[in-house]
């Protein structure tokens, strides 16, 4: 492998190997091709940015790198030296860190615990307080908040990250890989995390980083590679010379066409899709998540939600579809008040979700994606003895036509599938069906470009056949572009419910860090806004 020259932190350019190289990798897994023929590079200082569409095959080629699989052909090369990995521990040795989609935390532990499991791996065992000690001086000079002494199922998926990251950085990676970090994390977590991707780079790290995001590629990508189908089709370019549209046509294979304008206001005499009135939850930690919120989604109307991770987005979709009891206030949904039904009460009633953590709070791994189509709605399949399976079959295949999101095949088992595909097939779930309020926690959330822009027409679509929808999302571009009214939150408080066509960034970052309501905009329910006028693609959209 030829060395390369790099600018050394300060300026100066120096001549180095690159930290990993990886030539001509290519991996199947039984009738899929997942990678071809496959090389990429990291160098010391940089970021090289691996993006594609779902399924394209940038996990499997982390997880090679990493150890987790092995490859049917290919070599590796670290810092110069040709390695075979046959494990997550070898690579770890090898300074090679990774984390990912899904991620590694044991949740009934601590942060603590959890470190000194990883660090046990690493042949390292340190007394208890020495190790919370040595997390929260990291903590610091890394500038990600974590607190040693919290219990992993109580954080966030945004808190889990960092600490995540955290763990990787003090397991002794000099090659840190990021899967898709920024889908789970809220604008303001996304600049520190870079902030902190800008710290590595400067102190000589390589790090290799997933998106869906253009914006984010530019924001902080030296190269990037675009794997289409298994096999690279742009091989670490500099991204900054291209448009958005060459990088989306790499990815895609074709243009992607920008959401419709025209949004008619839908007329409906039904009730309201879901109205709160003075509802309050307690969250998983048992203390209040949600304050006396009261909010109306109307039929035909899309409400946002913004809010930094955790001001009470879960607790309020789970609150608005009945799986989780208010402990204060009315919830109906449809006129229909859910009371102590619980999720039941909710179907029956008409709602419909898309859960914010698939993989840990809706996924059953075993089950195959038919599997998973019947089980929101098992009672509608029974038949005398047993499941109607050859009608979920159809109703999954009929789904699949109307809705468009390429599922994965029904016979897949969903273990085996990316985190991409598996939220296709809650969409496909939630949004093929007939409902009168569709719950949506991060609807888009690690779609790529094409699969981001069919699901915010979807939603559109559910809105045009008069349901009301709650959309969840930390991407502000894509609320202002799909929502009629964006309801803002701040610590489980709901500071205010503006219109989409007519508000800005800058008053949505203030009402959700809790600065008062602006005077004019109506807080609480008011008539669906205009309609909102076509803007640039959102970043969830052209940077998904
Ligand atoms: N363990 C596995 N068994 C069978 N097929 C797999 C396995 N892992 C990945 N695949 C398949 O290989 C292909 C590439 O998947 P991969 O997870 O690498 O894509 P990706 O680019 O990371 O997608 P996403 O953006 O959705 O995360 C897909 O068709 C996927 O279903």
């Amino acid at each position: 492998m030829s060395t390369v020259t790099v600018e050394a932190p300060g300026g100066a350019t120096t001549t180095a190997e690159p930290l990993l190289a990886v030539t001509g990798f290519t991996k199947r897994f039984g009738e899929v091709l997942a990678n071809s023929d496959v090389s990429f590079d990291v160098r010391p200082g940089e970021v090289h940015a691996l993006i594609g569409e779902n399924g394209a095959g940038k996990s499997t080629l982390l997880k090679l790198v990493y150890g987790i699989y092995r490859p049917d052909s290919g070599e590796m090369r670290v810092a110069g030296e040709r390695v075979a990995v046959g494990s997550p521990t070898q690579a770890r040795a090898l300074g090679i860190g990774m984390v990912f989609q899904d991620l590694r935390l044991v949740p009934a532990f601590t942060v603590t615990e959890n470190y000194a499991l990883a660090l046990a791996r690493t042949g390292l065992t340190l007394r208890h307080g020495e190790l919370r000690r040595r997390i929260a001086d990291a903590s610091e000079s890394y500038g990600l908040a974590v607190d040693p002494t919290a219990l992993v199922r109580h954080l966030s998926i945004g808190e889990r990250q960092r600490t995540e990251i955290l763990k990787v950085l003090m397991t002794g990676a000099r090659i840190v890989i990021l899967d898709e970090p920024t889908s789970v994390l809220a604008p303001s977590e996304v600049d520190a995390l870079f902030a902190m991707v800008n710290g590595l780079k400067a102190q000589g790290f390589g790090v290799v980083i997933v998106t869906h995001k253009l914006a984010e590629v530019r924001a902080i990508a030296d190269r990037v590679t675009v794997l289409r189908g298994g096999r690279v089709v742009l091989g670490g370019v500099d991204p900054k010379p291209m448009t958005d549209a060459e990088l989306v046509e790499a990815m895609v294979g074709q243009t992607v066409a920008p959401l419709p304008a025209e949004r008619p206001a839908v007329v409906s005499e039904a009730p309201p899709a879901l109205e709160l009135v003075g509802v309050s939850a307690l969250g998983d930690r048992g203390v209040t998540a949600l304050h006396d919120v009261t909010l109306t989604v109307e039929p035909g109307e899309i409400v946002g939600v913004a809010g930094v991770a955790g001001s009470g987005q879960r607790e309020l979709c789970e609150v608005a579809v009945g799986a989780r009891q208010a402990s204060a206030g009315t919830v109906r949904v449809s006129g229909q008040e859910l009371g102590r039904g619980g999720p039941t009460a909710g179907i029956a009633a008409g709602a419909v979700d898309v859960p914010e953590d698939p993989v840990n709070d809706a996924v059953v791994p075993t089950l195959t994606v038919l599997e998973h189509m019947a089980l929101s709605n098992l009672r509608a399949f029974l038949r005398r003895i047993g499941v109607d399976w050859r009608r979920i079959g159809r109703h999954t295949a009929e789904i699949n036509d109307r809705v468009r999101l390429r599922m994965a095949p029904a016979h897949r088992r969903v273990a085996d599938l990316s985190g991409g595909n598996i939220q296709r097939v809650m969409l496909s779930r939630a949004l093929g069906r007939e409902a009168s309020l569709v719950v949506a926690a991060y609807p888009s959330r690690g779609l790529d470009i094409a699969t981001t822009r069919r699901t915010q027409e979807l939603l559109l679509a559910r809105r045009a056949d008069g349901a009301g929808l709650l959309v969840v999302s930390e991407d502000l571009d894509e609320l202002m572009s799909v929502a009629d009214r964006i309801a803002v939150f701040c610590a489980g408080r709901l500071t205010g419910v503006v219109p989409a066509a007519t508000t800005n960034r800058q008053e949505l970052g203030a009402l959700m860090t809790g600065a008062p309501a602006p005077a004019e905009p109506a807080v609480a329910a008011v008539a669906p806004a205009a309609p909102a006028a076509e803007g640039p693609m959102p970043e969830g959209g052209e940077g998904t």
